[in-house]
């Protein structure tokens, strides 16, 4: 057993799970409930009373946060000491959105005025660009930005500007393509005009090989259309931490916004790979983004674990994933601005908290991260709500929404309220057999039928489930609600003793991917691999089944 389970605060969270009261019964005798169990910061206000949790149960998994250290572990990671151990990386995305009066050491350097500079070259390039000063190669201003980039390179970017669609300037239009698929560039390529369009290709690594094979057909796209290679400046810049593969690439020096190693991936869209996000949304909006990032941050940093937002949603799903077998998490957003979150919040969970063994290579005997999936309400509800409500799995919610809408017309946002509140509320009251039946006394029914029916109608309830609002989506509250999920991440990581911060497990198959490569392109059939990978390969060759 590892020292994490072991201890007794995680017994006693074991026994105390199997004594928790229903929720029904818990509202029923605590009118105060919301109150104690709510909670405002950054302009986000958390409900979590809907939880199966008592004050006990909230004692014991702060305890659990600080017997592992989770204090300590804040102040490392904002400190810039090495905690991805295993790439030997401070993880600083933190910095990136620190005032300009900080100063915040990565590697014996301040890294504040890098950042700063940065910030400068992508406020000089957003005017450049969106003032029609920054020309095409026949003199014509950019109406068409095209964002490469894949991973974190690409899902920041994209939901963000999604959901700040609002803020938009309306003489630009921003296109995506992150797959290798020839169908997703292709696709995008039959709307662009080469003369007003702008490439940015976002790479930390350089080395991905989806970014750099539609970047070369991008650029080679623009070359058949009469663009020349003198004129290439004009049309791709390029988001980087390798500088030098990038310059070699053919990407002018002064097209390059770079990046940093103390950046994750998929904590990057503060950094220049948010380039896509400050061009359609302008500067000003997107350092509102950075600043309400900054808020939470420090929050998180100085809030006392009890009346901390990020631990008090890490320690929560983490309960549901340690003691009551939760395989997933649902974030569900009521805001069709925010429909991309959940795809956002995936990626941000799942390669970070996806790991089995602690930081010394212990193998864990404890479930880490969930599945994290979700989407808008309320079309989940016509479709895998039902699971939530009778299916066997616990499978516990995040509701978010905006109390105000970017778009208020007639009766729809209170309609959309109603059903968030609406679905909340059923998760965790559920419905009774003897409900069930009352509902049904005046049906044509026979009494054996009501029995059955009323059978099928229970819902037993007590399922939980968080509830973000705040006033408005804002640059300001949408950059609070990321930061907030990325500490919950954190959180979640540290107690698990696991490493947030690594993805080796992408690697073996980008790995095995290039091995199969070289294979289809061999010129004769496959014999050296297993059965089954050597039929599909000599399968795809022939083109034919
Ligand atoms: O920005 P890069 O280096 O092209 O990487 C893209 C993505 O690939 C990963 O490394 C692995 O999927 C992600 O973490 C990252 O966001």
């Amino acid at each position: 057993m590892t020292h994490l389970t072991q201890s007794s605060t995680w017994q006693a969270l074991s026994a105390h799970s199997k004594n928790v009261p229903h929720m029904r019964e818990l509202f029923a005798t605590d009118a105060a409930r919301f109150n104690k169990m709510s909670l405002t910061a950054c302009g986000l206000l958390l409900d979590y009373s809907k939880n199966r949790a008592t004050t006990e149960t909230l004692d014991l998994l702060f305890a659990l946060a600080s017997n592992s250290q989770l204090e300590a572990k804040i102040k490392a990671m904002f400190a810039g000491e090495i905690i991805n151990t295993t790439e030997k990386r401070a993880v600083l995305h933190t910095a990136l959105r620190s005032t300009a009066e900080q100063s915040i050491i990565a590697e014996g350097q301040d890294i504040v005025p890098e950042v700063q500079q940065t910030l400068n070259k992508m406020q000089g390039f957003v005017s450049s660009v969106t003032s029609g000063q920054w020309k095409g190669y026949t003199g014509k201003a950019i109406t068409d930005i095209v964002s490469i980039g894949i991973g974190g390179s690409f899902l920041g970017p994209k939901i963000v500007s999604q959901a700040l669609r609002p803020y938009w300037n309306p003489e630009l239009t921003c296109h995506f393509v992150a797959n290798v698929d020839g169908t997703s560039i292709s696709e995008k390529l039959k709307l662009l005009d080469p003369e007003t369009t702008l490439f940015i290709m976002s790479s930390k690594s350089f080395g991905t090989q989806e970014t750099l094979t539609n970047t070369l057909t991008a650029r080679e796209w623009f070359l058949a259309k009469g663009g020349l290679q003198s004129d290439v400046a004009k049309h791709f810049v390029a988001v980087t931490s390798n500088v030098a593969k990038a310059t070699d690439f053919g990407i002018d020096a002064d097209n390059i916004f770079p990046m940093w190693d103390w950046v994750g991936g998929r904590y990057s869209l503060w950094s220049a790979i948010g380039l896509p996000i400050a061009l359609l949304i302008g500067m000003d909006n997107f350092r509102a983004l950075l600043s309400g990032a900054h808020q939470m941050d420090e929050h998180f940093a100085n809030a006392p674990l009890t009346e901390n937002m990020p631990v008090i949603m890490g320690l929560l799903s983490l309960w549901y994933g340690n003691f009551f077998n939760a395989q997933s998490h649902v974030v569900l957003t009521y805001d069709h601005y925010l429909r991309g979150l959940p795809a956002y919040f995936q990626q941000l969970d799942m390669e970070s908290n996806g790991k089995s063994v602690t930081l010394n290579g212990t193998d864990v005997d404890y479930s880490t991260g969930p599945v994290i999936w979700g989407g808008e309400g309320t079309n989940g509800q016509h479709a895998y709500h039902q699971l939530l409500h009778q299916g066997t799995a616990l499978i516990p919610a995040d509701f978010i929404m905006p109390l105000q809408s970017h778009n208020p017309i007639g009766e729809h946002h209170d309609q959309l309220a109603s059903n968030c509140f609406g679905q909340t509320q059923a998760l965790m009251k559920g419905r009774t057999f003897d409900e069930a039946l009352a509902e049904l006394a005046n049906s044509a029914l026979s009494a054996a039928e009501k029995q059955l029916i009323a059978k099928h109608k229970v819902m037993p309830g007590n399922k939980p489930s968080n509830t973000l609002l705040m006033d408005k989506l804002t640059p300001s509250t949408l950059g609070a609600l990321i930061a907030l999920y990325e500490h919950r991440t954190f959180v979640q990581g540290a107690i698990w003793d696991i490493n947030s911060f690594d993805q080796w497990g992408v690697e073996l198959g980008k790995d095995l991917g290039n091995d199969v490569l070289a294979r289809i392109g061999a010129g004769q059939d496959c014999d050296a691999l297993d059965a089954s990978s050597n039929a599909l390969i000599n399968l795809y060759r022939q083109g034919k089944i």
